[in-house]
């Protein structure tokens, strides 16, 4: 592991040498003057520097420390600068501190202290750094709200802005929870109808009776419980986007209802007469697979065709080359800012996000992290914080040969032995091994 990168600027060489001594845990660069201290900054860029204010040509005054000091945080504003200074220093340091100094400590210098003082410095700037990291994604990203560095995602999100401006009938397909609903969200905010409504509404999570008064609205008195005239979410879209996620379960009778309004651009309240025109881009979503449900007779193929003159297929998470670290760092930052925590992934935690294969997509991910975050007990989000299945979560990048091999026999005997009800005869049969060859690996891996 590479060290971190300390830089002392200081002009004793007996303070050099001791400060050097007791900082040894990083990689130390000294500097006697304000030339030497600039040129390691350039080069090194150490995340964190402690500096004496009194340095030659002027040791006596703090004139060319504080000097160097408003140079060094002009050419990496991101550096902890950590002052030094003797006790009757203190209008000085004060006003380094207003210049942007991170912190300081006099003279004579406590090295327990000073170390403490350097550790916490180095732990801001990186989560200051990660922040900025994560900040710069969102700005790169190439949708408003969405993360990704897949290639996939990102022609996705070309296709996206390209089709946003058309009028054209949007049909999202996807797997749960892959992002559907933002990609539906990214189409009306780079459409001219971004100024108007977004309606949203989802054809699995209200039962058949009630979705067609939902989508149409209803007149007082069309059905017991109607007391008052409710305009429906299509109408209340006017102008903007209207989304229908999960479209595949919408029953026959109001495919044709809604076949109708897509043909005529107008609709009738559930217990109405009036035929009210609405001017609405329609953008849908399901996870099912709509061909196959036409071809059963499940979905009708005149609305098919409808609702997908462009059809866009969102491929799952596991199938986004590194997304799910960078989308894990990003509700990871997200999660402790809210809850005001500085946490950082353990590399197997990493190890085991990537190895995940995530079913429910991000949507998972975010669940995941949202716990793990809540569960974390030290400074790391260790594997066992995200909560995930033994199986994916014993993923180690140290793994070797020997181990890997031990492991699968140990799975494989486990399986063989619990196909045949612990008949060690059989077992041994179905492995292809002898009796007693069983009983050998048996008592290697403490089975009894
Ligand atoms: N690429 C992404 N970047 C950031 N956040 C995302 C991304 N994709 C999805 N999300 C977040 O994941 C969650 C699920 O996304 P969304 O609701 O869009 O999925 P969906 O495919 O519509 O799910 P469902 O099919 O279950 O309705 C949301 O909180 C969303 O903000």
């Amino acid at each position: 592991m590479t060290r971190k990168k300390l830089l002392l600027v200081e002009d004793d060489p007996g303070l050099q040498r001791q400060l050097k001594w007791g900082l040894d845990a990083y990689d130390v660069l000294l500097a006697g003057n304000p030339e030497q201290a600039m040129t390691h900054l350039r080069r090194h860029q150490p995340a964190v520097v402690t500096m004496d204010l009194g340095l030659p040509p002027a040791p006596d005054s703090a004139t060319v420390g504080l000097a160097l000091l408003a140079d060094m945080l002009a050419a990496a504003p991101e550096t902890k600068i950590i002052v030094l200074s003797g006790n009757r220093d203190r209008a000085n340091v004060l006003k380094a501190i207003a210049m942007g100094a991170y912190d300081f400590q006099q003279k004579p210098v406590e090295l327990d202290t000073l170390h403490l003082m350097v550790e916490r410095a180095f732990f801001l700037h990186a989560v200051q750094a990660e922040h900025r990291r994560m900040l710069q994604i969102e700005q790169d990203s190439p949708l408003g709200g969405l993360i990704s560095r897949d290639a996939g995602m990102l022609k996705l999100c070309r296709d996206v802005e390209k089709v946003a401006p058309s009028a054209a009938s949007v049909m999202l397909l996807g797997e749960s929870g892959c992002g559907k609903e933002v990609l539906a969200r990214s189409l009306h905010s780079l459409s001219a109808r971004r100024r108007k409504a977004f309606v949203a509404i989802n054809c699995a999570a209200i039962p058949e009776q009630l979705l067609e008064s939902e989508l149409f609205g209803h007149e007082k008195g069309a059905f017991t419980g109607a007391g008052r005239q409710i305009p429906g979410k299509i109408e209340l879209a006017h102008g903007g986007t209207f989304f229908l996620d999960e479209i595949g379960d919408m029953a026959l009778p109001l495919q044709a209802k809604l076949l109708r309004f897509l043909q005529e651009r107008v609709i009738e309240r559930v217990g109405g007469r009036q035929e009210i025109p609405v001017d609405v881009r329609v953008v849908c979503a399901t996870h099912r697979n709509l061909k196959e449900q036409v071809a059963q007779g499940a979905f009708r193929e005149d609305l098919y065709y409808r609702l997908s003159e462009i059809v866009l297929d969102i491929p799952p998470l596991r199938e986004r080359c590194g997304d799910a670290p960078l989308l894990a760092h990003h509700f990871k930052n997200r999660c402790c800012a809210t809850a005001r925590r500085h946490l950082q992934f353990h590399p197997q935690a990493l190890a085991a996000i990537e190895a995940h294969d995530w079913p429910g997509n991000v949507r998972e991910l975010e669940n995941c992290i949202r716990r793990a975050v809540i569960m974390a007990e030290g400074p790391l989000i260790m594997v066992e914080d995200l909560g995930l299945q033994p199986a994916c979560a014993a993923v180690n990048d140290n793994v070797n040969l020997r181990q890997a091999r031990d492991a699968a026999e140990y799975r494989v005997m486990v399986k063989a032995l619990g196909r045949v009800d612990g008949n060690i005869l059989r077992a041994a049969e179905l492995l292809g091994v002898s009796r007693p060859t069983l009983y050998d690996l048996m008592s290697h891996h403490g089975i009894r």
